[in-house]
C-alpha cells in the first residue's frame, strides 16, 4: 500500500458533490464529461493509477487489464453490474473490484413496475393517442388492457432487485413466483409470499408477466433464448432491467413482431447496449434509455459508495462491496 495519496482515475464524471470528496481525499482525476474514456485513454489510465473508477461502458477485459501498472489495486465500479469487467483476470493480478449494490435497488425496482403497469395498461398508447389528438371520447370498449392484481409474476433472479420487485408487485396484489440459482430462506420466502420454482421451463409458461433481475454473466447469457421465449403464454409480457444479454432479442424480436409475446418492456439492450432499430418498430415494445437506476439521490448515493470502498482500501482494509468471481 503506498504511504503517498492513492491515484484515482475516475472515467467520467460524477455529481459534484461525489467529485469534490474524491479530489479532497485523492489524487483524482476525472475523464471527460460528455463521452466515455477512449480505449487508449483507459490503457493509460490503468497504465498510471492505484485505482480506476469506471462505468458500465467501459470494457475493463483481458487485453486492457494487461496493460495495467504495478500500481493498479483496485477497480471500483460506479455501478451494480460488473458485467463489462472481467473479474476473473482482474484476481488473478491481484486487482480487487468492488460495486455499488443497494443503492439502485429501489429506484430499479420502481422502474421494473412502471414497466409492467405500462405494458399492462397500455399507457404508451394511450399517450401517443392523446398526442396525436385522436381521442374520440371515452367508450366501454375503449383501450382496455390487463388487470394487474392477480397477475402471476415470475421473476428470474431473485436478489437485492428481483426481492424490491417482489415486494411492489405483491402489493399490487399479484402473485409472486421466482427463479434463482439458490432457493431463498423459508423465512424470506414466507416474507415476500413467494414460490420458488426450480424449473424456469416451468414456471415461464405459466406467468402472465416475466421480470428480469439475475447478472448478466456467462452463465446467464441468452437465458431467455428462442426455446424458453417460446414457451410463454401469447398473452404474458417481459420486462428486462437487468442486462439486454440475459435475452435473446432477436428471437424476442420476432416473437414480438408474430405476436407470440403479447409485449415487452426493455431498459437494457444487448451487444452494444444500444436499442435495435427492428425493437422500435414495435408498438408492443416499449424502450427505456438504461434509466431504471436514474435518480439524483441515486447517483450521489453510488458515488458515496464508491468513495467508502476506495477509502477503506486505503486505509489498509477489504472494501465492503467486493466482488469475487464466485459470487456471480
Ligand atoms: N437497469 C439498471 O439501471 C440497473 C440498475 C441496477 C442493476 N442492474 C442490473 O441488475 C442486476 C441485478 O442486481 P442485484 O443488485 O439485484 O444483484 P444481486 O446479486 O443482489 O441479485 C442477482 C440474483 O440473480 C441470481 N442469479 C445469478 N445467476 C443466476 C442464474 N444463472 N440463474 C438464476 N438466478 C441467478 C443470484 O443468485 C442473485 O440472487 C445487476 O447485475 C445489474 O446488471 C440494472
Ligand atoms: O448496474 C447498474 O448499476 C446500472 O445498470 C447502472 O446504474
Amino acid at each position: 500500500m503506498p504511504s503517498r495519496r492513492l491515484s484515482v482515475v475516475v472515467t467520467r464524471r460524477l455529481p459534484d458533490r461525489v467529485e469534490a470528496r474524491l479530489e479532497e481525499l485523492f489524487d483524482t482525476r476525472f475523464g471527460p464529461a460528455d463521452r466515455p474514456m477512449t480505449r487508449e485513454e483507459l490503457a493509460e489510465a490503468v497504465r498510471d493509477a492505484d485505482v480506476l473508477v469506471p462505468n458500465l461502458r467501459d470494457r475493463i477485459d483481458q487485453s486492457l487489464l494487461s496493460q495495467a501498472g504495478e500500481n493498479l489495486r483496485l477497480i471500483a465500479n460506479f455501478g451494480a453490474g460488473v458485467d463489462h469487467i472481467d473479474v476473473a483476470t482482474a484476481r488473478q493480478r491481484g486487482i480487487l473490484v468492488s460495486n455499488t449494490p443497494d443503492v439502485v435497488t429501489e429506484d430499479t425496482a420502481d422502474m421494473t413496475m412502471a414497466l409492467i403497469l405500462a405494458l399492462l395498461r397500455r399507457m404508451p398508447e394511450g399517450l401517443a393517442m392523446m398526442q396525436r389528438d385522436d381521442w374520440e371520447g371515452w367508450a366501454p370498449d375503449s383501450m382496455l388492457g390487463a388487470r394487474v392484481a392477480g397477475k402471476r409474476i415470475g421473476i428470474l433472479g431473485m436478489g437485492r432487485i428481483g426481492q424490491a420487485v417482489a415486494r411492489r408487485a405483491s402489493a399490487f396484489g399479484m402473485q409472486v413466483h421466482y427463479h434463482n440459482r439458490r432457493r431463498l430462506r423459508a423465512e424470506i420466502e414466507t416474507d415476500l409470499k413467494a414460490r420458488y420454482w426450480e424449473s424456469l421451463d416451468q414456471m415461464v409458461a405459466r406467468m402472465d408477466v416475466i421480470s428480469i433481475n439475475c447478472p448478466h454473466t456467462p452463465s446467464t447469457f441468452h437465458l431467455m433464448n428462442a426455446r424458453r421465449l417460446k414457451l410463454m403464454k401469447p398473452e404474458a409480457v417481459i420486462v428486462n432491467t437487468s442486462r439486454g444479454e440475459v435475452i435473446d432479442e432477436n428471437a424476442l424480436t420476432r416473437m414480438l413482431r408474430s405476436g407470440e409475446i403479447a409485449g415487452a418492456g426493455l431498459d437494457v439492450f444487448g451487444g452494444d447496449r444500444q436499442s435495435n432499430p427492428r425493437l422500435r418498430e414495435l408498438d408492443n415494445a416499449i424502450l427505456l434509455p438504461h434509466m431504471a437506476s436514474a435518480t439524483r439521490e441515486g447517483r450521489l448515493e453510488m458515488g458515496e459508495k464508491v468513495l467508502i470502498n476506495i477509502k477503506t482500501f486505503a486505509d489498509g482494509h477489504r472494501p465492503p462491496d467486493l466482488v469475487l468471481p464466485g459470487m456471480l
